[in-house]
């Protein structure tokens, strides 16, 4: 199936979708990258490492593999992650049947408020740009599962279960990855577990777009995670896109792959040897999209400045040591969208 994309105002996305907006509301982010005339490489070339392989006896070799996907690339796809199709599946099936559910009963959990343990998230017009941002995401900690499955949504009655069931296979691919991550970075196999606190998961939902009169719609515009790493699931419909190389590239769903993109705690903590990916997604006019993204974040007074080994003369620090609380706390102040947002922590001598 294809995606159908409409070149509009210098961007190759959708036009649509805005006359199915509940909300409209101005966008609190000053600082959204607008990347207006860049191309989109249908055919992007994705890194795919086999997870299994990690296990075996060719690890160092995989090992570089991660490494050079994040030093070059920002994100590799991972395949024979060990996340049984059932419980995709089943994760994906209840994240429609939520989104399906009538609007008083998703609406319970909207929220404008960050902090808040739940929040759904709904589409909103960008007056000031005009733009549309047709994502709803419902947006729960979910780690330890045990600890917060209580205030995820009863219905659909599945959803405790399938969720339940999806992050804590999601938290084994999570280290497994971190654990490679930290090795390929020259650290301690731990380093990274050990500052490691939660999962942040966010089910977006992209409804089928419409005819509109507004310039652009995007699925979620042009942005990098506040995570260490993300670890994202998509359904079979294409919507991803990512800078590579300058370039825009679509990174189309491949069958029981997840796809793991840098955040900005890793840049910091890899002293900007792994940059955090910028990424976007577009509208399909023909079909609704369903995506996982796991965001995976540490400890409130975790140091997340770079790792001492990682500085030295030839390698200056580039960020100061900061924790991820002040840095939590920054990121809504100064309601950035990128990874500029690190530009607070940069350490004195660096530009
Ligand atoms: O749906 C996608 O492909 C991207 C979602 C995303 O970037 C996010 O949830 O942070
Ligand atoms: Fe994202």
């Amino acid at each position: 199936m294809s995606a159908t994309i409409l070149p509009q105002a210098g961007y190759h996305l959708a036009s649509a979708g805005a006359n199915k907006a509940t909300y409209t509301y101005s966008d609190p982010l000053s600082e959204v990258p607008t990347l207006s005339g860049v191309d989109v490489s249908a055919d992007g070339s994705t890194p795919i490492i086999d997870m299994e392989a990690l296990l075996g006896p060719h690890r160092s070799e995989i090992i570089k593999q991660i490494g050079l996907a994040c030093e070059i690339n920002g994100f590799f796809a991972v395949k024979n992650h060990g996340i049984p199709e059932m419980k995709i599946n089943n994760m994906l099936g209840t994240a429609r049947e939520f989104f399906h559910l009538p609007d008083e009963e998703r609406l319970k959990f909207r929220s404008t408020d960050p902090n808040s343990v739940i929040r759904l998230v709904t589409g909103f017009q960008d007056k000031t740009r005009n733009i549309f941002v047709s994502r709803q995401s419902l947006k729960f900690h979910s780690h330890p599962v045990e600890e917060y499955k209580s205030q995820w949504p009863s219905n659909p009655p599945s959803f405790g279960e399938n969720v339940g069931e999806y992050c804590a296979s999601v938290r084994e691919v999570e280290v497994a990855i971190l654990e490679a991550i930290s090795e390929s970075l020259g650290l301690e196999r731990d380093y990274i577990d050990k500052i490691l606190k939660g999962h942040y998961v966010s089910i977006n939902y992209y409804p089928a777009c419409q005819e509109s009169e507004l310039d652009v719609t995007y699925g979620v515009r042009t942005h990098t995670d506040p995570t260490i790493i993300t670890i994202l699931m998509q359904d079979d419909v294409p919507g991803l896109q990512v800078i590579n190389d300058g370039k825009w590239i679509n990174v189309n769903p491949l069958p029981n792959a997840v796809v793991v993109h840098v955040g900005d705690i890793l840049q910091a903590l890899s002293n900007y040897r792994y940059k955090s990916l910028l990424h976007q997604a577009i509208v399909n006019c023909e079909k609704e999209r369903v995506s996982i993204a796991s965001h995976c974040y540490p400890s409130d007074d975790a140091m997340i400045g770079p790792a001492k080994k990682l500085v030295d003369k030839d390698h200056p620090a580039i960020y100061k040591d900061f924790t991820y609380s002040e840095f939590h706390e920054s990121m809504w102040r100064v309601k950035c969208s990128t990874a500029k947002r690190l530009d607070l922590f940069k350490a004195a001598r660096a530009d």
